[in-house]
């Protein structure tokens, strides 16, 4: 039996077209547009036009370019998947902004049926080709005096809103105002100037105005600063405008993009490396391919590399700024720290700039870690926001420089500091050594509060931590809770034993064995006047809830969560407490 060949059911195929490769209807017009522009560039010669007239449920597009014979009519337009704008090896030729050989039936998602009047600028005789959308075509000759092409579309009943006048308009000038030959719709050109980023000025400061200008009417944000961009490999042009307002690192960076003037589309992702999302760029590429719905950039290698050569420019931007107007790369900084601390996780030029300029939070007041590194030669860092807040007081009154690494990236930037100075290595802080900077008491003080200290231990054991006794600044403060880093890991495994069963209970319970038992300790702070008081209480259950008060107070200063035993303790300490405050001789009954 002889083969058969496939038959494709055009409804079908607009249908999946319309729902699942294109955007919107509007779409329809870039198309008929697109293959104007790709006859006239097929051609060559002399400029071109396109002409597009509006009329009551109709739409008729004009071209004065190639043109096709009555053979390419049925090779071409009536196969769908079949181009003129490859090569033999069926690569797309780069000149053309077509390539799939499925554009024109685009024209069925607003239309049943569609018109081709042509001439080929070849020779032969003028034909018509009439499609339906069900399918059925049939070829005709025609009349036709210049070689050129007319498209024309009946609207389909409910699309005539898509065919509107206004409409039309709208679309020719997103898609095509940059074209580089007139498109008129009904008389009115479209296009003007080309790309406004290559235009000539008189000055430079004229220039930027102009552009400042573009970018209000694109974006609607007046430019902190604009970046000329240009990629040649990728026939690249365009321009960069930084946000003047700050943007969430999250948001995805979209650009106008347009591919041999064409708009591709006003949300183009992965132009751009995810840093730089404090830019917006309008850019024109003559390299760069689409995908088949031709609203998004094919990742390629060309992408990738164009993606690079983009970031890099920024990054030159970003550098130069540093060397020539520290004041403007301050006021860039306060709006978009988050997007360059991101680029220091990679990039040690912008590590450079972060050390040098960005303020961190220290417990000497906001500064930037060189300086910090200065001052404080043997500081040290916390990864972690309450961390810092539990002890920039207490380390800073004892000298021990704090910053405070516990915001995004900070932590990450800090450790990758010795990258570009080796002796910028700052030291995370364990908590347990700042108990060595605490002044340790005289023996005859520290022999007479052995009582004191044996009850104190008392009220605290069930809770696992220890009570010492020391001498710190600031004298504010009466007590401090300090968990070490291995202490709050054992507090941790104890908590989950608590709450597993019996199995997990006895694994976590042969972990929590192994180590030295490095428990958290309460520092009482002998320069306070309230603690001072409390040693010298001798009556023992007035010290233990007394102690049991100091140590819920810490907690909650400090931030450490409170388990259940913990409040329960800060409650019957508050009772305890006010109780012999209400019963103290001298209160009437
Ligand atoms: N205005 C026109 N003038 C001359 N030839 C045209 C015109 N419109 C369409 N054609 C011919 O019809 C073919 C199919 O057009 P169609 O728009 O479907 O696909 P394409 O432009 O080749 O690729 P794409 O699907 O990427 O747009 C084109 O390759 C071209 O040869």
């Amino acid at each position: 039996m002889a083969d058969q060949s496939f038959q494709v059911d055009l409804r079908g195929v607009v249908d999946l077209l319309s729902r699942h490769l294109y955007s919107s209807p509007r779409v329809y017009l870039r198309e008929l547009l697109q293959n104007g522009v790709d006859a006239i560039t097929a051609r060559g010669g002399g400029p071109g036009r396109v002409r597009i007239e509006t009329g009551p449920g109709e739409l008729r597009v004009h071209d004065d370019g190639v043109g096709l014979t009555e053979d390419e009519v049925h090779r071409l337009l009536a196969t769908i998947g079949r181009s003129s704008k490859r090569d033999e090896l069926g690569f797309a030729r780069h000149d053309f902004l077509g390539q799939f050989g499925i554009g024109l039936l685009s024209a069925f998602l607003v239309a049943d049926e569609l018109e081709v009047v042509t001439r080929s600028a070849r020779g032969g005789d003028p034909v018509r080709w009439i499609g339906y959308s069900d399918g059925r075509y049939r070829v005709e000759p025609a009349e036709r005096a210049e070689a050129g092409t007319t498209v024309t579309l009946r609207a389909r009943p409910g699309a005539g809103e898509l065919l509107a006048p206004g409409t039309v308009a709208d679309l020719a000038r997103t898609y095509g105002s940059l074209l580089p030959f007139p498109v008129t719709v009904d008389g009115r050109e479209v296009t003007g100037g080309g790309p406004p980023w290559l235009a000539a000025h008189p000055t430079p400061a004229r220039r930027r105005r102009a552009l400042a200008e573009y970018c209000r009417e694109l974006y609607g944000f007046e430019p902190y600063d604009m970046i000329d961009l240009e990629v040649p490999e990728a026939g690249l042009t365009g321009v960069a405008f930084v946000v003047p307002q700050q943007v969430s690192p999250g948001a995805r960076g979209a650009h106008r993009v347009y591919l041999k003037r064409m708009l591709l589309a006003e949300n183009v992702e992965g132009l751009l490396p995810d840093w730089a999302f404090f830019v917006r760029c309008v850019v024109d590429a003559g390299e760069l391919k689409p995908t088949a719905s031709r609203e998004a950039l094919y990742e390629d290698e060309l992408l990738e590399s164009t993606r690079q050569a983009l970031g890099e420019r920024i990054r030159q931007w970003l550098v130069t700024l540093a060397e020539t107007d520290p004041a403007r790369l301050r006021g860039f900084l306060r709006l978009h720290h988050l997007g360059v601390k991101a680029m220091a996780l990679h990039d040690d030029e912008m590590l450079r700039i972060v050390d040098r300029w960005l303020e961190f939070e220290t417990s000497a007041g906001p500064m930037t870690l060189a300086e910090f590194r200065r001052r404080h030669p043997d500081g040290r860092y916390t990864a972690d926001v309450d961390e810092f807040r539990r002890l920039s007081a207490v380390s800073g009154a004892q000298g021990v420089g704090l910053v405070n690494g516990g915001y995004v990236y900070d932590t990450e930037i800090i450790e990758r500091l010795p990258r570009i100075d080796p002796d910028a290595a700052l030291r995370r802080l364990d908590p347990a050594e700042l108990t060595t900077h605490f002044g340790v008491l005289d023996p005859g003080t520290e022999l007479a509060l052995r009582p004191f200290l044996a009850v104190a231990q008392r009220a605290v054991e069930s809770l696992g931590c220890e009570v010492v006794v020391r001498d710190f600044d600031p004298a504010s403060l009466p007590a401090l809770y300090l968990t070490s880093r291995a202490a709050r890991h054992q507090e941790e495994l104890e908590e989950a034993r608590r709450q597993a069963d019996e199995l997990w209970a006895d694994v976590l319970g042969a972990l929590s064995r192994t180590g030295p038992a490095d428990r958290p300790q309460l520092v009482l702070n002998h320069r306070n006047p309230l603690t001072r008081r409390i040693t010298a209480l001798t009556e023992e259950g007035l010290i233990e809830v007394a102690v049991q008060g100091l140590y819920g107070q810490a907690l909650l200063l400090g931030r450490h969560p409170l388990r259940a035993a913990d409040t329960a303790v800060l409650n019957r300490s508050f009772l305890g407490l006010l109780d012999w405050a209400v019963h103290k001789p001298g209160v009437a009954e």
